[in-house]
């Protein structure tokens, strides 16, 4: 597509060896980098500072992993069930997606971009991947952020773990509140994989890598941006919720010593709630961001 195709208020920008649609309307400002169709930035009007963090230490490159913004975690998460699957969080994230179509409601964009067994063959663990699969991408952007990630099975069916691995950015990820988890129960994997139960608001006090087994909206109040962010799943299970904290941080040359600034709040299908997705189907997961 090119920039003539674009309506009003959204351009491709292909400088610096990376492309990405930059978005300016009324309503909005973002951009997604077609790196692993990675939304990287979304403040709607009003907000001062980007509901989105990006780490400044992240690379653009086209196949890395953009360390921040919401990467696309799939078709496995992590290592994968069984620990053995590279790269970690899959292909979608370090794939190069092309824009199939882009429209424009008023101040609202609708981003669609999409990612076929021929391209994503290309990424790293992508070949050994059934051939078959189509993946779409289809980011809402305006007062509200709504990004649904979709696959479409050919003739074999998929075996799939995804998440949406949202940055949501915060003042200081020591003085947030996460409401929405209260009484549900989660896998801590920072204590490795051991099952608890949530009591209360999430605080992060320290590392913090935690699936929960719920899927309602989660609410994050930072006082330091003097705002609340909800997010809300679609078409999810789980929800992950991780910092690494400076110990960790320290040794990731991408993120360093920006970590306080973030918390990833993130809707899975992963781990007991992978899923199947039988022959000629379609499955989707998504989130929705709105910021007040
Ligand atoms: O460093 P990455 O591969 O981007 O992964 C970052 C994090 O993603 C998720 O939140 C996982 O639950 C964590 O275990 C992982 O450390």
């Amino acid at each position: 597509m090119t920039d003539s195709a674009l309506p009003d208020g959204v351009a491709l920008d292909e400088s610096g060896g990376s492309a990405r649609l930059r978005i300016a309307t009324p309503a909005v400002a973002g951009e997604i980098s077609l790196n692993g169709a990675t939304v990287t930035s979304w403040r709607p009007t009003g907000q001062s500072a980007d509901v989105l963090f990006v780490s400044p230490h992240t690379s653009f490159s086209p196949g890395k992993a953009i360390r921040g913004g919401i990467p696309l975690c799939g078709p496995w998460f992590g290592p994968g069930r069984n620990g053995d699957r590279t790269p970690a969080h899959g292909f979608l994230r370090t794939s190069a997606w092309r824009v199939a179509d882009v429209t424009r409601d008023e101040d609202d964009v609708r981003v669609i971009l999409r990612l076929t067994s021929g391209e994503y063959a290309a990424a790293p663990g992508g070949a050994a991947y059934d051939q078959d699969a189509v993946f779409t991408l289809s980011v809402t952007m305006g007062s509200t952020l709504t990004v649904v990630l979709a696959v479409q099975a050919g003739e074999r069916a998929l075996d799939v773990e995804w998440a949406l691995h949202t940055y949501l950015r915060v003042g200081d990820v020591r003085d947030v509140r996460l409401d929405g988890l209260d009484g549900a129960g989660y896998v801590d994997k920072v204590a490795g994989g051991v099952r608890k139960r949530q009591e209360g608001p999430v605080v992060l006090v320290g590392e913090t890598d935690r699936v929960y087994a719920r899927a309602t909206p989660v609410s994050v109040h930072d006082p330091g941006l003097s705002r609340t962010v909800l997010a809300t799943g679609v078409g999810n299970a789980q929800t992950v919720v991780w910092n690494p904290f400076g110990d960790k941080a320290a040794g990731m040359a991408d993120l360093g010593d920006a970590w306080p600034h973030f918390v990833c709040v993130e809707s899975a299908r992963v781990l007991d709630d992978h899923l199947t997705v039988a022959p000629g189907t379609r499955a989707e997961i998504g989130q929705r961001l709105s910021a007040e």
